[in-house]
């Protein structure tokens, strides 16, 4: 069954504010795929608050909490996450946390008895190709670094990574079984802020994007657009435009 745009569609409620995140989600709920809950709210009221207040609304919950850490404590949170309950759809660790952190991560998960979809971060839609070769030190381009990290997730078991729209076809040649969620989705009416990859939702979805990744576009839209009902209506006809025009 093939999903539609709108259920590809998770909206980053980044607030420290739980009341407004919710209000907001109740406001969504059947607009989109559901809610991405991340570092800024998390530290704010605590994850298991975030997640139980979200399923109470009904929202599908996708858990960013880009886990990076030694292996024994990346497991240790992968259970904590898991004790949550079947509302945790997707939960991401960063790929550079290395094999091992992952494959514990992996099997940490398979030991509960329900478990969220694994996500590797690869490199962070922030970063451009200056800022991997200069600062970090990276050597390969960003899109064999992206393409390396996916299969060294595949190899670990995950079941997806996060990465810019712009390296979708790469991982998808490489590691076709894995799924593909990006952020850094700009419509052309909204600012780039702190983003460096990124790419219109028509064009990220052509790209063969699983999910799309939306925070500020929707939840604080240019004045010219509206409010967030009014943004996701604008961003759903502009893929239905671009697909027609195939
Ligand atoms: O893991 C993520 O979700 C993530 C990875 C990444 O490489 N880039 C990225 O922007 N994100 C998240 O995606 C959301 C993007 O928000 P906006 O830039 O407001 O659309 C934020 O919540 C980020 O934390």
């Amino acid at each position: 069954m093939s999903i539609s745009a709108r259920e590809r569609i998770f909206v980053a409620l980044d607030t420290p504010d739980v009341a407004m995140a919710i209000a907001l989600a109740s406001r969504l709920r059947g607009l989109v795929g559901g809610f991405k809950v991340g570092l800024e709210i998390c530290t704010a009221v605590g994850a298991p608050q975030v997640v139980r207040a979200l399923a109470d609304v009904g929202g599908s919950v996708f858990l960013d909490l880009k886990l990076h850490d030694i292996p024994n404590t990346v497991a240790g949170a992968v259970r904590a996450v898991c004790a949550l309950g079947p509302a945790v759809r997707m939960l991401t660790l960063h790929c550079t946390g290395g094999s091992a952190m992952l494959r514990a991560a992996v099997v940490a998960a398979q030991a509960m008895p329900q478990r969220p979809l694994l996500l590797g971060v690869t490199v962070l839609t922030s970063l451009d190709a200056a800022a991997l070769s200069g600062e970090l030190q990276v050597v390969p381009s960003v899109t064999e670094y992206v393409v390396h990290l996916a299969r060294m997730a595949q190899a670990c078991g995950l079941d997806g990574v996060v990465a810019s729209p712009h390296e979708v076809g790469a991982i998808r040649a490489a590691c076709p079984d894995m799924r593909i969620i990006t952020p850094g989705i700009r419509p052309r009416w909204a600012a780039e802020g702190d983003q460096r990859r990124v790419m219109t939702p028509a064009d990220a979805l052509r790209a063969g994007a699983d999910y799309l990744v939306i925070g500020r576009p929707i939840t604080n839209p240019p004045p010219i657009i509206g409010d967030p009902v009014a943004a996701i209506d604008r961003l759903l006809a502009e893929i239905e435009q671009a697909s027609t025009m195939q």
